[in-house]
């Protein structure tokens, strides 16, 4: 049994302290992860673009997801395992709920969905059958299609309220955690002062209550770099202590700097 809960995170933001999240695909990240005493365990559906070469999360099927997150669960003694809903498995309620059930038996303590408002009752049925859910708002990279382009969300008064206005919605639905993507540093900081549950920035400035990278962008070895990414390897002698420095970073406040940041 994993010994990180939604209510021991919960109680780290009561406490006003940060915690670190990375993202794993396999059993020996997911160990080395682990070790570093890093709290969160995404089983990312960035995988599509990591680990499968795509250029989008569009391809990854709910078959890739189960099959990585039981390759972390194996890794995995303390962290909290999260696996990604993939695009297109939570577009009905039933689907939503069975595909939801299949990654839990894979090995996942919680799942995490793209979007807003329409996602309220999904969240709502889950929780009741005892599926902890994350919420996921910014830039959702499965909707890339229709935002047109990998881009800053939230950056006018009326964009950022939209993005509050969801994120209550999706707390009161019983949403334990919520990751926000590409946002002004401002909204990163009014949606941690909003909700009660933490809220993980990724790309969303310094003031969120913890912070979420890919693996694979803080080794320094993606293909393409976003802003909000630091590579930790690069000042430290292997991969075990890049992730404890990136641990003791966010649990500090060090990190994201305003270099990582958007205004
Ligand atoms: N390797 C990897 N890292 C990620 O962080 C990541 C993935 N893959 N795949 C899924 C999504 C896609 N993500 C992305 C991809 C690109 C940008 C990007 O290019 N952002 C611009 C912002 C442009 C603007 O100012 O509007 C940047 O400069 O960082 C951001 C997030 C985050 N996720
Ligand atoms: C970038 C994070 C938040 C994610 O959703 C993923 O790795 O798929
Ligand atoms: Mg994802």
């Amino acid at each position: 049994m994993n010994k990180i809960s939604p209510q021991s995170l919960a109680a780290k933001k009561a406490k006003g302290e940060k915690f670190a999240v990375l993202t794993a695909y396999d059993a020996t990240f997911a160990r080395v992860v682990d070790e570093a005493g890093i709290d969160v365990i995404l089983v990312g559906d960035s995988l599509g673009n990591v680990l499968q070469g795509h250029t989008s999360t569009l391809p990854v099927s709910v078959e890739d997801m189960c099959y990585h997150t039981a390759c972390v669960d194996r890794g995995t003694e303390k962290a909290l395992i999260v696996a990604d809903l993939p695009f297109g498995s939570y577009n009905t309620i039933d689907d939503t709920l069975s595909n939801a059930t299949a990654l839990m038996q894979s090995g996942a303590h919680m799942v995490k969905l793209e979007g807003g408002q329409w996602l309220c009752e999904s969240i709502r049925l889950l929780t009741e059958r005892g599926i902890p859910v994350c919420g996921h708002l910014g830039l959702t990279p499965q909707s890339v299609n229709t935002l047109g382009g990998f881009k800053v969300q939230g950056r006018d008064e009326a964009g950022a309220r939209r993005i509050i206005t969801d994120a209550k919605a999706l707390e009161d639905a019983g949403a334990s955690l919520l990751v926000v993507e590409c946002v002004p540093t401002e909204l990163g900081q009014r949606l941690s002062e909003a909700l009660t549950i933490p809220v993980i920035g990724i790309g969303a400035g310094p003031q969120t209550d913890a912070q979420v990278l890919v693996l694979h962008d803080l080794l320094g070895i993606s293909r393409r770099i976003p802003k909000f990414v630091k590579n930790f390897l690069a000042d430290a002698p292997d991969i075990a202590t890049a992730l404890e420095n990136y641990r003791v970073a966010v649990e500090q406040g060090e990190f994201p700097g305003p270099e990582h940041s958007f205004d």
